[in-house]
């Protein structure tokens, strides 16, 4: 797990219910209960936070220590840039004890002159995953005090030693980490202790993930994605629209490609209309739409485009030689089930329902959901790429782990959200988000616009209110 994970996985925790008071209580209880396995009780404890969350897990620690322990807390700034709720709390509880001995220490002439000889353990609870570069001062001479007694005295941080992997770290006995190893700790032993993390997050898709797939990366235009949607056929021209129309709220070009018969259908100023001549797609177009393809940065091929046999080759060709990241649906899904060679080694997303899964892997996904996740799982590995099973509940695997989205309403079986979802697919992929990503936002922003259409006309709605609700689930995970 990584750092970022920690961060997804606390807002996710939030939109569970599960409060920051709670882990916040739970980590500084696990760091407490970790010391005196350790080293045993009455002991002399000095605990040093910063003012962030994890000076925050040192004053729960503190008071939970302090039962059966002597502690002294030196709090290593300003009281004043205490800033999260859940610290500010723990402070304020801290300061209404009279056992536990309190020194704030602003500046770092206080903490030269400290003599921490008498303490049997140091507490290092001055900066942890917020931690920006090396530890500037105050912090660093409570760093460098705090190191003097290594090796003597019993040093033990909470999350990670303060300043790691800068220069200059706490040089720890062991670090008290949350929940789960991090990959990137190294150099130091780890104790984990449980704060109330559900399996689910594992697995479950919410604002946390979407917080991050939705971060925009430049200011300038075309700098935040342009996509290529291609589809359309003499029969249906809803459904390439819908994915285009979807992606526009997202992304900052969307072009359309369509047969010029069906293309003369629309006329949305959002999108950027390139119409091809004729019918149906065809091997003719091949060469065209590949040319198209090299000015954006992600493609969403099959909504609407028919399953002629011309239109068949024209995927399969375009696919083989097309190097964008790739969300393929609807029909193109038939066309890649008769050549998964076409997709070797590309970066793909499969967007398939419960048919087309089995069109693509001659096997309908049946049973619990951990036995359709293990299934989809395994055709991901086997076909080198995300394939996303659209369902009451949505599963998504990129063939090492697997997610599932629980957004949405039956009111969403009306034809075209899984065109909306397309779009937002490709959106994120443009966007940069890697294809699990991708595909499990794509579906978690899907199912909450179809939520908020719910919301407002109960369960009948059509696919293009979902598209138009997308800016308003975009406002939402921001603001969550
Ligand atoms: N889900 C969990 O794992 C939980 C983790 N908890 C603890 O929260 C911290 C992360 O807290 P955060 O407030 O984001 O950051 P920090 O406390 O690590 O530090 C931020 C604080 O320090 C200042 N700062 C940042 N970089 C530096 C620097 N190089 N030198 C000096 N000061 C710096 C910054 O301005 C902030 O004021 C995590 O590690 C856990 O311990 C939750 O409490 C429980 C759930
Ligand atoms: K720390």
């Amino acid at each position: 797990m990584r750092i970022e994970d920690v961060y997804i996985w606390d807002i996710n925790a939030k939109w569970l219910g599960i409060t920051p008071y709670q882990l916040m209580e739970n980590a500084g209880a696990g760091v407490a209960r970790a010391i005196e396995e350790r080293f045993g009780t009455g002991l002399k404890i000095a605990v040093f936070s910063g003012t962030g969350n994890n000076g925050g897990d040192g004053f729960v620690a503190a008071r939970h220590l302090s039962f059966e322990n002597n502690v002294t807390l030196f709090l290593i700034g300003d009281e004043a840039r205490i800033r999260s709720e859940e610290a500010r709390h723990n402070w304020e509880i801290l300061k209404k004890l009279d056992f536990v001995k309190i020194k704030v220490l602003k500046d770092s002439s206080q903490i030269k002159p400290l003599d921490l000889s008498g303490f049997d353990v140091i507490v290092d609870a001055l900066l942890g995953a917020g931690t920006k570069g090396e530890p500037r001062e105050p912090i660093r001479s409570a760093v460098e005090k705090i190191n003097e007694y290594a090796g003597k005295t019993k040093i033990v941080s909470v999350d990670l030693p303060s300043g790691y992997p800068s220069g200059i770290w706490v040089k720890a006995d062991f670090a008290v980490t949350f929940q789960w190893d991090k990959e990137e700790y190294e150099g130091f032993e780890r104790v984990i202790v449980k704060i109330g993390y559900p399996r689910e997050l594992y697995h479950l898709v919410g604002p946390g993930d979407a917080k991050f797939a939705l971060r925009k990366k430049g200011e300038h235009k075309g700098q935040n994605g342009k996509l290529l949607v291609i589809g359309g056929s003499e029969d249906y021209f809803g459904a390439p629209y819908l994915a285009a129309k979807a992606a526009s709220y997202l992304v900052d070009l969307v072009y359309l490609a369509m047969p010029e018969y069906s293309a003369r259908r629309i006329n949305d100023p959002d999108v950027i209309l390139r119409p091809f001549e004729g019918r149906n797609f065809g091997k003719k177009d091949v060469e065209d739409v590949l040319a198209l393809a090299e000015g954006v940065d992600a493609v969403v091929i099959g909504p609407g485009i028919g399953t002629r046999a011309e239109t068949k080759e024209f995927v399969l060709e375009f696919l083989r030689w097309c190097e964008k990241p790739v969300v393929i649906d609807a029909d193109a899904l038939k066309a890649v089930a008769e050549d998964l060679e076409a997709i070797k080694g590309r970066k793909f997303v499969l967007t398939p329902h419960a048919g087309e899964f089995r069109i693509l892997f001659g096997k309908k996904p049946e049973g619990s959901l951990e036995e359709k996740a293990k299934l989809v799982m395994e055709k991901a590995k086997a076909v080198g790429g995300t394939v996303l099973l659209k369902g009451v509940y949505d599963i998504i695997s990129d063939g090492n782990v697997w997610k599932y989205n629980k957004t949405g309403n039956r009111g969403m079986t009306t034809g075209g959200t899984g065109d909306v979802l397309a779009g937002l697919v490709g959106a994120l992929l443009a966007f940069g988000n890697e294809p699990l990503r991708a595909a499990s936002v794509g579906a978690f922003l899907n199912g909450m616009a179809g939520d908020m259409v719910k919301e407002e006309v109960g369960e009948n709605f059509t696919a293009l209110e979902i598209a138009r609700k997308v800016p308003y689930a975009v406002k939402w995970v921001l603001e969550f």
